[in-house]
């Protein structure tokens, strides 16, 4: 049987939203007075694209095979991923056959290790692993989801991510999680307005409807464990990345200080089995939200994925898209996903890598049948209207 071989590999770069989510206009709830670790310095407190959290942009990896297929992916890095790809990892993938996934992963891997591990090289190294699934679809015909073993459900259900969990409710998500406003640097009054802010919701949503708060890394271990236990009356059920990434011992604590039933959760800027690992040994949370396009792509969120089963943990994947949909439809540990409300008012669906992907299916009434995931592949194509820069070559 003839495989098809990697004709070339190439890496663009895209601005405006898309893969880089952050990367929004003015007005914006996803840049509006969020607490981050960079709250400690009063001038870059209002908004997030003030340090630059926007500064990268997308990476799109397109791989182009001999039978004529291309597959492609996006993610956060931009340029310097760009660069990474060009001038690095391609080598390892031209010539190669489209199945040689397993191999390309541990050679991208090894080659960076003496300056990747984590972060930028490990999102450019996902974006690669999936436009290899993407292409090896293509080739076989096949959605993602197949190649991954086949669905274990025939729908996806979703809790959604914004400022407005009250109108999440109404377009049938199960849950709002919410961006935490104030972080220890606003003291006492700070975190009165975050326990007020909950409350407000709590009452609009009722009861049962489940709350979250996403700390975005900002917290220290005593603020977190106050934030938690008073937000117990309200019913929060989960605190999210309560802690820098690197604090595996302050999230093992934080997990034991929680109230009973409050789930500590975190994992979204985390990379690789070996990061996971910390995280599931040391007992640092109860569900795992690695990002698909920067935990170390498909490939390696597969091994993610069977040790937090070994740990009894679940995995609901950090935004991601189509990659994290491919995923859950085919884990049993992962029974609902994330959808983030790119909306700038977070009051409509939008496509969550609007407007760099067409053909990117969104939730209808919090819900997505398994039926529109089945195109080849990961099921989209590239927005032709986004302008596309190629800064290197090789
Ligand atoms: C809302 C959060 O600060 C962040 O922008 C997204 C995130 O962490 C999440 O979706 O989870
Ligand atoms: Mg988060």
């Amino acid at each position: 049987m003839s495989i098809p071989t990697i004709k070339q590999v190439r890496a663009f770069v895209l601005r405006g939203g898309g893969a880089d989510y952050h990367d929004q206009g003015d007005g914006h709830w996803i840049d509006d007075h969020i607490s981050t670790p960079m709250g400690k310095y009063p001038e870059y407190r209002q908004s997030r694209r003030s340090f630059g959290i926007n500064v990268l942009g997308t990476l799109v990896v397109e791989i182009e095979a001999s039978d004529g297929n291309v597959g492609f992916a996006v993610t956060t890095g931009g340029e310097p991923a760009a660069y990474i790809v060009e001038k690095h990892l391609a080598r390892f993938l031209e010539g190669a056959r489209v199945t040689d996934i397993e191999r390309i992963w541990d050679q991208m891997y090894n080659s960076t290790l003496y300056y990747g591990r984590k972060g930028l090289v490990i999102n450019t190294i996902s974006g690669v692993d999936l436009a290899l699934w993407d292409l090896l679809g293509k080739v076989r015909r096949e959605p993602v989801h197949q190649l991954l073993g086949g669905a274990v459900r025939d729908e996806l259900q979703f809790y959604a991510t914004g400022a407005r969990p009250d109108l999440a409710q109404k377009m049938g998500f199960i849950g709002g999680k919410m961006p935490l406003h104030h972080g220890p640097s606003e003291g006492e009054e700070g975190l009165k307005k975050n326990l007020e802010e909950l409350a407000t919701m709590r009452e609009r949503v009722g009861p049962d409807f489940w709350l979250m708060f996403d700390c975005w890394m900002s917290l220290d271990l005593n603020y977190a464990t106050r934030l938690a236990r008073g937000a117990r009356e309200y019913g929060l059920k989960w605190i999210e990345e309560a802690l820098p990434p690197d604090d595996y011992w302050g999230y093992a604590e934080l997990r034991r200080n929680a109230p009973t039933g409050m789930m500590v959760t975190t994992g979204e800027h985390e990379a690789t089995r070996w990061g996971f690992r910390m995280l599931l040994e040391m007992g640092c949370c109860d569900i795992i939200q690695p990002d698909v396009g920067w935990c170390g792509g498909v490939t390696e969120l597969l091994k993610i994925s069977a040790l937090a089963d070994a740990h009894n943990a679940l995995v609901v994947p950090h935004g991601s898209s189509v990659y994290s949909y491919h995923f859950v439809a085919t884990r049993q540990n992962s029974p609902f996903a994330e959808f983030l409300m790119m909306a700038p008012k977070a009051d409509q669906v939008v496509p969550m890598f609007h407007p760099q992907l067409l053909g990117e299916p969104v939730p209808e009434n919090g819900r997505m049948r398994l039926s529109r995931l089945d195109q080849p592949g990961f099921g989209v194509t590239l927005n032709p209207e986004c302008q596309l820069h190629r800064p290197y070559t090789h």
